[in-house]
């Protein structure tokens, strides 16, 4: 099976912080989950893959074809979400998604109305005056109605209440249903992928300590296991205990 995603190599550098030979795959049909504390780099990862912001160095494959020189053609079958970026706050919604359905011919009108009411949004209202939940709400609405193949989203899932959640989580496992679409997304909150996820990348100071489907991923810890432990360690327990063994070994 093609893998619909492959980078490759990464690197950016940043002062005082380096993304560091980043690769990693995701096939068809699955859901990815980046992991990693604040500041791990997360979201220069989906920023450099993108080219928002240029990497250093590395390739990036998509669909089979290497992004940064198919970047136009990439961009009409991804949907893409970043937290904290206003685009055009002063802007109503329905002004804003007027401009965002030219950018896509696959455009699917009954799909955006059907999540706007299902995410309760009201097209009359300005950007700006949206609380982050329900900013982050009507981005992914945009992001799913042009029938992408491939979901970017960083952090999909902050700000957002737990019935909220649960109900992004559920739209995330019905578009990778027909094994062709996948979802690659940063979360902080381990339980979303305890809940969802195929495959985990874990980033760790801007390198990938691990990328592997679930199963595997959970059993490669096992080392981290203390003999109280009868069952396997749960994602937040992996963190838990990698970030607090990385906070010692750097402290000594
Ligand atoms: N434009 C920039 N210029 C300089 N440093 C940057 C820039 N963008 C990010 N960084 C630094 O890169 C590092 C990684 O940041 P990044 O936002 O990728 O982390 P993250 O894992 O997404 O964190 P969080 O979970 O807090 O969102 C941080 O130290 C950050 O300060």
């Amino acid at each position: 099976m093609t893998d619909l995603l492959k980078i490759e190599h990464l690197s950016k550098h940043y002062p005082g912080f380096s993304l560091q030979d980043v690769s990693f795959t995701l096939k068809p049909g699955r859901i990815m989950g980046l992991v990693g504390k604040n500041g791990a780099g997360k979201s220069t990862i989906l920023k450099s893959m993108l080219n928002i912001v240029k990497p250093d160095q590395g390739t990036v494959t998509m669909f089979g074809k290497d992004f940064f020189q198919n970047e136009k053609a990439c961009k009409q079958n991804i949907g893409v979400v970043f937290g904290g970026i206003d685009f055009y706050p002063l802007k109503k919604l329905s002004a804003i998604t007027a401009v965002t359905r030219t950018f896509y011919p696959e455009w699917d009108q009954q799909k955006y109305e059907n999540y706007l009411r299902q995410f309760s949004l009201d097209e009359n209202k300005i950007f700006k005056s949206l609380s982050n939940g329900m900013k982050v709400k009507y981005l992914l609405a945009l992001a799913l109605s042009h029938n992408a193949r491939l979901y970017l989203l960083d952090e999909p899932t902050s700000g957002l209440d737990p019935v909220s959640r649960d109900e992004i989580l559920h739209i995330f496992t019905h578009i990778v249903k027909d094994k062709e679409k996948s979802v690659l997304f940063s979360t902080h909150i381990t339980s979303d992928l305890d809940h969802c996820a195929d495959d985990i990348t874990y980033i760790q100071r801007g390198q990938v300590l691990k990328s592997s489907d679930k199963e595997t991923f959970l059993r490669s810890f096992d080392y981290l296991k203390s003999p109280e432990d009868t069952g396997e360690l749960t994602l937040e327990e992996i963190m838990l205990r990698t970030e607090r063994s990385d906070l010692y070994e750097t402290a000594l």
